[in-house]
């Protein structure tokens, strides 16, 4: 039987490589196997009300564009019978280097003409809605700082990153890990579902996407000569051997702080207030993931070839 797939694109996301999306969506399409139609976000938060006008009326729901719209998209299906797909064009695209999926755009497109369906967790912060990494510390401060800049891609982050690191100081939490009380001075406690927040920066090298449990990724004070290898150890998917952190596997956390916490869910920044209630949903939501023939593991130099407009 024929199955059905809205395409959303967001003509925000990524680094400026939307254009012609729709024709090349319509061109790759095997139309033995799908109908599709596609439509484009027309601000933030629209392809999340998209989407859920759309959960249970079509087999899948396509998200393009990078984690924010992947976030958006796959908040309005949770609980859904629609799996969410994914074609990457982001500038991070965690979920998706995660799950594997492939980056050319072609090729993607032949992961939603034949892939298959997975369930996964979603991570409930209050209100929110995490499908990959959420948290609080320096990589919240920097998705506040980063949002509205005119410059995006991976460069004009980790320029970002380069420029406020020697300035920021680390905050004292208060966290109830299921049932273990806690109070540390950490530079940015992370809540991961996959295990890499985009760019094959792993934040929780251990995370499954499927288990039920939260990696609750706890990097605490360190003195700042110890970054170089820090952040190695983020790409050697290592981090979790280092002294300066502790990842704890959880279903349930508190999060207190003594002022409004500044967050991000999935790179994009939000307020959270001084608590924060986080529970993992198990495999909430379907997701459409590569085929063994299409998967793609991505090493560090992929984010900077993906620059190159080449080969979509
Ligand atoms: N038409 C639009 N105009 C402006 N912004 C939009 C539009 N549609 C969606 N958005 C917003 O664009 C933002 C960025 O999208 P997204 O996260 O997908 O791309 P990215 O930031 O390039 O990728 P990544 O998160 O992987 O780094 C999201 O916050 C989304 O709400």
């Amino acid at each position: 039987m024929k199955r059905t797939a809205l395409y959303i694109i967001n003509p925000a996301s990524g680094i400026g490589r939307q254009k012609d999306l729709e024709k090349l969506i319509r061109k790759e399409t095997d139309d033995t196997r799908l109908d599709i139609e596609v439509v484009f976000s027309e601000r933030p938060g629209h392809a999340f009300t998209l989407s859920q006008e759309a959960a249970g009326k079509y087999d899948v729901v396509v998200a393009v564009g990078g984690d924010g719209t992947v976030n958006e998209v796959g908040r309005g299906l949770i609980h859904s019978s629609t799996a969410l797909g994914i074609i990457p064009t982001g500038s991070g695209n965690g979920l998706a280097r995660f799950l594997e999926m492939p980056f050319k755009v072609n090729k993607a497109l032949e992961v939603i003409n034949k892939g298959t369906i997975k369930s996964i967790d979603v991570i409930k912060l209050n209100d929110y809605y995490s499908l990959n990494v959420a948290g609080v510390g320096f990589d919240a401060y920097i998705s506040h700082r980063f949002a509205g800049k005119k410059k995006r891609g991976p460069l004009a982050y980790m320029q970002l990153i380069s420029k406020e690191f020697p300035k920021y100081k680390s905050d004292r939490y208060t966290l109830e890990i299921d049932e273990e009380k806690l109070e540390l001075d950490a530079f940015l406690i992370s809540f991961a579902n996959s295990s890499q927040y985009g760019n094959n920066f792993h934040i929780a090298p251990q995370a499954r996407i499927d288990d039920g449990l939260i990696d609750v990724c706890l990097i605490k004070d360190f003195p700042k000569y110890t970054a170089p290898a820090l952040l190695i150890s983020l790409v050697d998917q290592s981090i979790d051997k280092s002294k300066y952190d502790k990842i704890v596997k959880a279903r349930k956390v508190t999060l207190k702080h003594p002022t409004p916490l500044l967050g991000h869910v999935d790179g994009e920044p939000v307020e959270f207030g001084k608590d924060v209630d986080i529970e993992i949903l198990p495999l909430a939501l379907k997701v459409v993931i590569p085929p063994v023939h299409l998967r793609q593991s991505s090493n560090i130099l992929q984010p900077l070839m993906e620059m190159i407009p080449i080969g979509i």
